[in-house]
């Protein structure tokens, strides 16, 4: 579903629908790995420098591009600040460090996923389609677990959990997916039952064959597929498995901090000209100060 953007009645660039595969990289034959992520959440995890963030970024850069004719929202969580900071402009919310905002943020995002399921039911559909105009809201987590066991309080990590683990029910057939990562795949950050709602996971280069396990499912590290045994100078080499398949090796494609601004500033400047909203940069950047 390709289409031609207009700027001033000139077309400027073809861009892409949040219905379009996203493009992640290649896989060990060197074929393209496309996944729709519109039906479908993904988890990403590994180790510190594994290359999550690239997995992050083609995402985050595809819905950027997409929200170019309106139609895609980003919702960002990034308790680091500096992973999804250059989409900072084009989100609708951006969270850090702050755990009280990203619990309002997603009790927020509740009540849309609610309301769109009592849209579908009035309108005698099962889940959104391209044909229903509806915006697209793609929200991606940076580190999930500064968010469910680092910043506030255990009640109200619990909180955070209970409510992600509802969008994350909840979003996929009603134009709601989640992007999340941890640096930590263990148990306590993801619990099996949190771990079977995302239909695509990711597994960058993992310490140990049971963190890979936590991500992949049990049994894969025995049938040759465990992510302790990719090389640490290989990063974004990592293996993705989609619901009920069998992990497949790929290398991230890889955007770098140049190009991720390169695009974001692009789509900040098209997204201003054809009156998209875009964040009040000094607003936001005030919002995420720490209190003094
Ligand atoms: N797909 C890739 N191809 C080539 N180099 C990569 C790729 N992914 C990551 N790298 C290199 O590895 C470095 C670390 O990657 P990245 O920041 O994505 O890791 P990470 O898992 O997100 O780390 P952290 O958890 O600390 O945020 C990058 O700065 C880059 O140099």
């Amino acid at each position: 579903m390709t289409t031609t953007l207009q700027r001033a009645g000139q077309p400027v660039a073809p861009t892409v629908s949040m219905f379009d595969p996203v493009y992640l990289g290649i896989d060990e034959y060197g074929h393209h790995v496309h996944c729709p992520f519109i039906y479908r959440n993904l988890l990403v995890a590994g180790e510190p420098g594994s290359g999550k963030s690239g997995l992050l970024n083609n995402v985050a850069s595809h819905a950027t591009l997409a929200s170019l004719l309106g139609r895609v929202r980003l919702v960002l969580f990034d308790a680091k600040l500096v992973e999804l900071g250059p989409y900072m402009g084009v989100a609708d919310e951006f969270v850090g460090l702050d755990l009280d905002h990203a619990i309002d943020v997603l009790e927020r995002l509740l009540i849309v996923a609610r309301n769109r399921y009592y849209w579908l039911l009035v309108h005698r559909g099962r889940k959104i389609e391209p044909d229903d105009n509806m915006t697209i809201i793609v929200t991606l987590i940076d580190e999930l677990a500064m968010y469910s066991t680092v910043l506030g309080t255990k009640q109200q990590q619990e909180r955070f959990v209970e409510l992600l683990r509802g969008l994350v029910s909840l979003g996929r057939a009603c134009g709601m997916p989640v992007v999340a990562a941890t640096q930590r795949p263990s148990f306590d950050i993801i619990p099996t039952s949190l771990r079977d709602l995302f239909g695509y996971r990711a597994a960058f280069r993992c310490t140990t064959i049971g963190s890979s396990a936590v991500i992949l499912g049990q049994g894969q590290a025995e049938a040759g597929y465990n992510a302790n045994d990719i090389s640490p100078t290989n990063p974004g080499e990592g293996y993705l498995i989609a619901e009920g398949g069998t992990p497949r090796r790929i290398k991230a494609a890889y955007l770098s901090d140049a190009q991720i601004y390169r695009i974001t500033d692009y789509a900040t400047d098209v997204r201003r000209r054809n009156g998209i909203h875009t964040a009040d940069m000094n607003k936001r950047l005030a919002a995420l100060l720490p209190a003094a």
